[in-house]
């Protein structure tokens, strides 16, 4: 791509004749507030003639390089949506301009239309040059299966609109072109990304690859919604479906459950040409990891994370595992996903506690990382907590969801990126779970993870005050932000030597000796806190009691 400074289109839009790159470019623009330019326009303005009339005078080789030589120019120039002609994707000088428009972070958006309903559009219509002369359809299919594979290929993002109108298929491409993406790169295993935005799941083919033939539908009954979409998209593209239903929950994430889905794909014949989707809370996608990271010692997965803590956390980052009664997540793998799916129309259905309860690790992560976030928690704390999936999507406060969730996964995609199997930066990710994870345990995991998690880092913050590296305005500020939030700050089911036993017990211990991490002076500043005086382990938890 050119240097910086040069305005790029927000979107191309390439796809069959009739498709709708026209209708639809133009009605995104408009919903958008953005310019729009159609290619075949543009040319016919620079040559003074319709293009049928050119073809005829000139040839079409002669339109072609008359078409790449606006359209490289156009990339480098134009700041909207910009509508390719039909056939322009075919040509080696357009995929070439248009993989450096990809690089440069661009949207090439493939419109994939019914064949059948765009043929008849592109027929109705003429003045198509590449239609003339005998039977149109004829024509027009095999130009399609010429194209369609091309166009597959060349671009990055896209979107079915089978049966949509031309609104309902604007929205779709807005969508794609609103959709927040956050690169996981992982020094030993393969880089991937994690995609945020309404209609994310629409991805689920390209990520998967044309690789797996089979895909084992792994999630549970609440989602059932959501997972019938990831079903019906993996079935338009041609994937045979195994669907896996798990109990809910924690009651998911077990040798048992684990055992039985080991048994279902052995029975239909799972071979590592096949590939994993989970789609639910973080528990399902825990589950659904482990049984990638597992069966032939690894198939290919992806994660459509449904519930806040899973869009922000357990989808990513590559730990996967199942509970057993010494404990949770004790058995399991450092095993990445080839991508995540984060569908924000999946909040739709998230109930309140739930949400709020994601808000634990949104909060920690500011408090580690990146402190705009407490600044955004901070100033939408009441419309948070009064979150509402039945009213939420298409509110201003799904923009404040998504800004935070890119945010949060940001913050763990830097750490794991650098430290994927936790020997040193990404136990700060940790912060706050050392007495958050006793007290799960300590209620037999009733408390939800984020509130258990809240708790933890009024902990984690009072024991840091206690031996002088941040003073008591902090640990005031972590009390009232997440109060604020409707997360609990304080606990008192059980007693100290209880926790203790169970804390000395957390993976970041050494031997006898605890170590927790905690803030250094300010929020975004972390250190590690090895073996602390018991006196002050102690008193940090007294003052957690209220
Ligand atoms: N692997 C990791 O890095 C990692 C990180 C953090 C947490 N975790 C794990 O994640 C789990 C916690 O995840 P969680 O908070 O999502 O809990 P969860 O998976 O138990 O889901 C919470 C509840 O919300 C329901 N739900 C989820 N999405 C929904 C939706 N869109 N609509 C309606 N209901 C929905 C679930 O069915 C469940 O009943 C724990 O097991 C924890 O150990 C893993
Ligand atoms: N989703 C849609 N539903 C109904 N009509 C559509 C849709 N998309 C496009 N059309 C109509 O089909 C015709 C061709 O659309 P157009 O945008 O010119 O296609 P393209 O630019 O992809 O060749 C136009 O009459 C347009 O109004
Ligand atoms: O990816 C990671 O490193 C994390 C895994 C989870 O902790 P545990 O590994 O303690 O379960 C999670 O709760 C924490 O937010 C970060």
């Amino acid at each position: 791509m050119s240097d910086a400074g040069t305005q790029h289109p927000v979107a191309v839009i390439i796809g069959m004749m009739g498709a709708g790159k026209t209708r639809v470019g133009r009605e995104v623009s408009q919903m958008m507030g953005l310019p729009f330019k159609d290619a075949d326009i543009e040319i016919e303005h620079e040559v003074g003639m319709t293009i049928p009339e050119y073809f005829s005078q000139y040839g079409e080789p002669a339109f072609r390089q008359v078409e790449s030589d606006l359209i490289r120019r156009t990339l480098d120039g134009f700041g909207g949506l910009f509508a390719l002609g039909g056939g322009a994707p075919m040509t080696p000088a357009t995929q070439d301009a248009l993989a450096d428009y990809i690089d440069g972070g661009g949207r090439v958006i493939y419109l994939q239309a019914d064949p059948k309903e765009a043929m008849e559009r592109a027929n109705r219509g003429g003045g198509r040059p590449m239609l003339d002369g005998g039977d149109a359809d004829a024509r027009w299919m095999r130009l399609y299966e010429q194209r369609d594979p091309v166009f597959d290929r060349i671009a990055n993002v896209h979107v079915r609109t089978h049966g949509s109108t031309p609104q309902m298929a604007a929205r779709k491409v807005m969508n794609m072109i609103e959709e927040r993406v956050v690169h996981v790169g992982v020094v030993s295993a393969d880089d991937y990304n994690v995609r945020i935005g309404e209609g994310a799941m629409n991805h689920l083919a390209p990520m998967l690859g044309d690789k797996p033939a089979r895909i084992a539908l792994i999630h549970t009954q609440p989602v059932q919604r959501h997972s019938d979409r990831a079903r019906a998209l993996l079935r338009q593209a041609g994937y045979e479906v195994s669907d896996i239903v798990i109990p809910d929950a924690e009651a998911g994430k077990t040798v048992t459950v684990a055992n039985g889905v080991w048994e279902r794909l052995g029975a239909e014949g799972f071979t590592r040409s096949d590939a994993v989707v989970g789609v639910g809370g973080g528990a399902a996608t825990d589950l659904a990891g482990f049984i990638a990271a597992t069966w032939m010692r690894g198939i290919r997965y992806v994660n459509c994370p449904t519930s806040l803590l899973a869009m922000v956390d357990a989808s990513t980052g590559g730990k996967t595992g199942i509970n057993t009664a010494a404990g949770k997540n004790l058995v399991g793998s450092f095993y990445t996903p080839a991508g995540v799916l984060a569908d924000m129309t999946t909040l739709a259905s998230l109930p309140n506690d739930i949400f709020i309860e994601g808000l634990g690790e949104v909060a920690k992560s500011g408090f580690i990382s990146d402190t705009e976030i407490l600044r955004i928690l901070e100033g939408h704390a009441a419309e948070l907590r009064a979150f509402d999936g039945a009213s939420f999507l298409g509110t201003p406060l799904e923009d404040v969801v998504a800004e935070l969730i890119e945010r949060t996964v940001r913050v763990k995609a830097k750490h794991v990126s650098a430290d994927l199997k936790e020997a040193g930066l990404r136990e700060f990710l940790n912060y706050g779970h050392t007495m958050g994870h006793a007290i799960e345990k300590m209620e037999h995991f009733r408390w939800r993870h984020g509130n258990a998690v809240a708790v933890g880092m009024v902990y984690a913050a009072e024991l840091a005050c206690l031996l002088g590296h941040i003073d008591r305005d902090l640990v005031d500020y972590h009390r009232s932000l997440l109060a604020s939030l409707g997360l609990p700050t304080s606990w008192n089911g059980g007693s100290f030597d209880d926790v203790l036993a169970i804390m000395h017990r957390d993976k970041k211990a050494r031997g006898n000796k605890l170590r927790f991490v905690v803030l250094d002076g300010g929020p975004g500043r972390m250190m590690h806190l090895d073996d602390p005086p018991a006196d002050a382990v102690e008193e940090a938890f007294r003052r957690i009691q209220h």
